[in-house]
Order: structure tokens, then C-alpha cells, then sequence
């Protein structure tokens, strides 16, 4: 079996090693410019349309990485980015819905404890004990309730807060109220007070939380986008916390990524930033999950993980 690897940073040699180890009998190489030789599975990240284009004998595609927006609005341009009929698979979990936990869990309980406010207080050099806030006033809601919205949904609950999910489709997460489809989306912000993103980047998620979202939230609502700078109206955010509508934000991705230095979101007082590291690919756990899918398709089996490409996800 022969597999290409490319990726425009990662460092192939430490990924091929760890692949061979997986999968010792497979030949596995870093794609160059100009290679066109076989290869059975390709593994990319923004790949030049050359890596693929009018290639056969190839089985399937793996993203090397959660969300496949980007590839798939490349392909959307030049459809020869993937030969037709080859299945393309991305990385489900492979230990990013811990990082995940880890964010959302550390910023809702930065705010539920107060700590913007204290970090304003300490500004004033005031020494001013504030009331606490109430987990019943404090009801999470999370857009997107997939691989990584599901466990943040999970790990949010074992903290004890009302949790509450919107999706395509019902879930049944232990503790959760579910929402499903645009005509329960009003009934699902209502109330919610943390507003957490975790939907892909599709032409229907595409500027979903804007000022007619934001304004059926609880008031001094929080909003934590982690997904996809595309799903939030910069702007309409702005006009929220300037309303006082929003309470606060945390942003790890940007319409435009590096965020531009003129962006008024890196001097607004009330917003938090990180440059799109909410949840970074991990080689061990995603070799291993590629791996895996692999050999399961290499007996004939169906492995989950595959993008459908025409809902975008
Ligand atoms: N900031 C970061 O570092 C990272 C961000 N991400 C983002 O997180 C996203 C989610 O990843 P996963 O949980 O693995 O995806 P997933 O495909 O497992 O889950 C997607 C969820 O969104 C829901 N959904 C999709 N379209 C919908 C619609 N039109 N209406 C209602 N619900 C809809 C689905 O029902 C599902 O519950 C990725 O697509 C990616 O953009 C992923 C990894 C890292
Ligand atoms: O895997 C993804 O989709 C990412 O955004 C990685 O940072």
C-alpha cells in the first residue's frame, strides 16, 4: 500500500514515522511538486490541486484536521481537487474534544466566578466583594452538538450547569436538552446564557450568530466561538457588548485569520483572544484514528469519519 502525506507546516518525517509504525507494510512518502506516482491514500492539509488531480487508484482522502471548509471551498472552485468518487475522511476527535473541555470548561467558569469583573476591579486598585452568580441563571447553550460540541455539552454538565445543545438532528447527551433545526433555534437561545460555537463552516451555519440571535440570549450573555470565524457577524458582536446586551466574549477564530491589527476586537475590553489554538491537531491520536480507518477500509468495512459532501460536513 502506498500513502502520501502532505501538509504545508506539520513535520512530515515525525508523521511518517509514526504512520509506519502503524502500519509497517505500507510505503509512505511526503508528497513534492511533480510527484505522480501511485499512492492509495493521501493524507493533506491545503493541498496543491496538482497533489491530486486526475489521479486513479486512490481510495480515500484524509483532512488533518476536524473541520473541512477549507478543502472543501478549494473544491468547490476546481473540482479537481479530489477525483471524483473517492470518499473523503476527517479527524474525529483524535484528542481534540479534550482541548475543547478544557477551553470551554476553563472560560464559563471564568466568568461564572466573576474573574472579568474582578480583572476590572483590580484595574481600579478596588478591593469590592461581588454577589455570586447562580448555576440556574447560568445556562449553557451550544451550537453544534457533534463530536467536540457532545463532549463540551458532557464535561459542562459534570460542572453542574443547565446544558442545552442545538443541532441538525435530536441528541441524547445524559443531562442535555436538545434543540434541532432552525425552527427550535429561537427556543433554544432563549435563556442560554453562554452561547458556545461548535458548528462546521456550511453555507446554512455561515454569520448564524448575529444581532437576531444575540438579542434572544439572557441578558449579560457570554459568547465563545470556537468553530469558524464565518459563523459570527463581527460587527453585530461589537454592537452587543457596546449595548450591554453581551456580557463578555472569548474568540479563538477570526473572519480573517491572523485578525487584522486595525481589528476593533483586539482592543475591546470586554473580549478575549487566541489565535485559532482552541484544539490542535495531535499526530499520535489522529495517526492512530487514520490508521485505524485505514485498515477498516482495506477490509471493506465502513469506518465513520467520512465527509458528506454535499451537507458540507
Ligand atoms: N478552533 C479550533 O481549533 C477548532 C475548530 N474546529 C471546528 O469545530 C467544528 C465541529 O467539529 P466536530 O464536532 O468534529 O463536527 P461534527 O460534524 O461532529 O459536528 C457538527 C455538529 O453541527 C451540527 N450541524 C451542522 N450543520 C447544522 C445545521 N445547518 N443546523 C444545525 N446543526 C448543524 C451537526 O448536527 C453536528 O451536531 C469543525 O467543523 C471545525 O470547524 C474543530 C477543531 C479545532
Ligand atoms: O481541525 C480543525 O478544523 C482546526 O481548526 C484545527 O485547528
Amino acid at each position: 500500500m502506498d500513502i502520501i502525506f502532505y501538509h504545508p507546516t506539520f513535520d512530515a518525517n515525525h508523521w511518517i514515522s509514526l504512520l509506519q509504525r502503524q502500519l509497517p507494510q505500507a510505503r509512505i512518502r511526503e508528497w513534492r511538486s511533480g510527484d505522480n506516482g501511485p499512492a492509495d491514500y493521501a493524507l493533506v492539509w491545503h493541498p496543491p490541486v496538482e497533489m491530486l488531480r486526475g489521479r486513479t487508484g486512490l481510495k480515500a482522502v484524509f483532512a488533518l484536521g476536524a473541520g473541512v471548509d477549507s478543502i472543501l471551498s478549494k473544491l468547490k472552485k476546481d473540482p479537481d481537487l479530489l477525483p471524483a468518487g473517492v470518499p473523503l475522511f476527517r479527524l474525529e476527535d483524535t484528542g481534540m474534544a479534550e482541548q475543547m473541555q478544557e477551553y470551554a470548561v476553563s472560560q464559563v467558569l471564568h466568568w461564572f466566578r466573576r474573574f472579568d469583573d474582578y480583572q476590572a476591579l483590580k484595574l481600579q486598585a478596588k478591593w469590592e466583594p461581588l454577589a455570586d452568580y447562580e448555576r440556574e441563571d447560568f445556562t449553557i447553550g451550544i451550537l453544534g452538538a457533534g463530536v467536540l460540541g457532545g463532549k463540551v455539552a458532557e464535561s459542562l454538565v459534570g460542572w453542574g450547569f443547565p446544558v442545552r445543545c442545538w443541532s441538525r438532528s435530536h441528541k441524547n447527551y445524559s443531562g442535555v436538552k436538545s434543540f434541532a433545526g432552525r425552527e427550535e433555534l429561537s427556543a433554544f437561545a432563549n435563556n442560554t446564557r453562554v452561547l458556545i460555537n461548535l458548528l462546521p463552516n456550511t453555507p446554512e451555519t455561515v454569520g448564524i450568530i448575529n444581532s437576531e440571535l444575540v438579542n434572544q440570549l439572557a441578558d449579560n450573555a457570554y459568547v465563545l466561538n470556537l468553530a469558524r470565524g464565518v459563523h459570527l457577524v463581527e460587527d453585530d458582536l461589537l454592537t452587543a457588548l457596546d449595548s450591554g446586551k453581551l456580557k463578555g466574549a472569548m474568540l479563538d477564530v477570526f473572519s480573517r485569520e491572523p485578525l487584522p491589527a486595525e481589528s476593533p476586537l483586539w482592543r475591546h475590553p470586554r473580549v478575549a483572544i487566541t489565535p485559532h489554538v482552541a484544539a490542535v491537531t495531535r499526530p499520535a491520536q489522529a495517526v492512530e484514528f487514520i490508521s485505524s480507518t485505514i485498515i477498516q477500509l482495506d477490509k471493506g468495512q465502513h469506518p465513520t469519519g467520512q465527509v458528506d459532501l454535499q451537507r458540507g460536513y
